[in-house]
């Protein structure tokens, strides 16, 4: 059987605001596998940022389960969470979240820098690998206002590579690019997968779902459906049949 990267059991998360509760999510169970590129969709208000906050470690659930590689994560310090997060999950976001006036190299770097075991050599090779890996070997020392959306937003993968982590954690990922360059970002996380690289994706974007494997759509605080997906799109087909009046870069 494959390893369970994720586990979730009877999750809840409710807000109090004033004398109203707020059922943010009403009692979700999954689990996703080693290896599997899952789009986690939903319109406003369903409840993907309230999911992406706990698959992130960043809140708690109000009761429930939760495990990433096989750590609960119910009842750790706040600490243990950072920890956590650190090591078991890639983080990509919608604005990228780069530091400005910094290299591609030092933005890859900064998640080493927690980590006391990486020499600064170990740092700069693992940086390199990692921009390497993402189409970027010869951006290494721009600043993120010399480079363009979408190679910023490889940077942001890059940085989201270099401790190894267990699952890559995308935040509307492509919501700030135009569409050639959200193939190009859909193509790279693609090939990623195809690594092995495990990817929980969270959108409102339907298009964004016929390019993983599976797809877990909420409502109203409830998983509506978790189906396969058999027909996977390539997102360098895609970005193959794109009219050339569409090429900006
Ligand atoms: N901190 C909070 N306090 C009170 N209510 C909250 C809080 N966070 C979320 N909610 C409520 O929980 C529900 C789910 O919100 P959530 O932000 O998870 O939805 P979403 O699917 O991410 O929406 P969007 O796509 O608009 O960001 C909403 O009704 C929201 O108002």
């Amino acid at each position: 059987m494959a390893k369970e990267t994720i586990k979730i059991e009877n999750l809840k998360r409710q807000f109090t605001m004033g004398s109203e509760t707020v059922h943010a999510l009403k009692g979700i169970s999954f689990t996703i596998e080693e290896g599997e590129f899952v789009t986690i969709m939903g319109s406003s208000g369903s409840g993907k940022s309230t999911m992406l906050n706990i698959l992130g470690c960043l809140d708690q659930p109000t009761s429930g389960n939760y495990e990433i590689d096989g750590v609960k994560v119910k009842n750790l310090s706040k600490n243990e969470l950072a920890t956590i997060r650190n090591e078991k999950i890639g983080f990509i976001f919608q604005s990228y979240n780069l530091l400005a006036r910094t290299s591609a190299i030092e933005n890859v770097e900064l998640p080493l820098l927690y980590n006391s075991k990486v020499t600064s050599e170990e740092r700069r090779k693992r940086a390199i690998n990692a921009l390497e890996m993402v189409g970027l070997g010869d951006r290494l020392f721009h600043t993120p206002s010399q480079l363009s959306g979408g190679q910023q937003q490889r940077v942001a993968i890059a940085r989201s590579l270099v401790n190894n982590p267990v699952m890559i954690l995308a935040d509307e990922a492509t919501g700030n690019l135009d569409t050639r360059t959200s193939y190009e970002i859909m193509t790279l996380f693609q090939e990623l997968n195809k690594k092995g690289i495990t990817i929980t994706f969270v959108t409102h974007e339907p298009d964004i779902a016929t390019f993983s494997g599976r797809t877990i759509v909420l409502k109203d605080g409830e998983i509506m459906q978790d189906y396969k997906n058999h027909k996977v799109q390539s997102a360098a087909d895609q970005l193959a049949k794109l009219p050339l009046e569409n090429h900006l870069s």
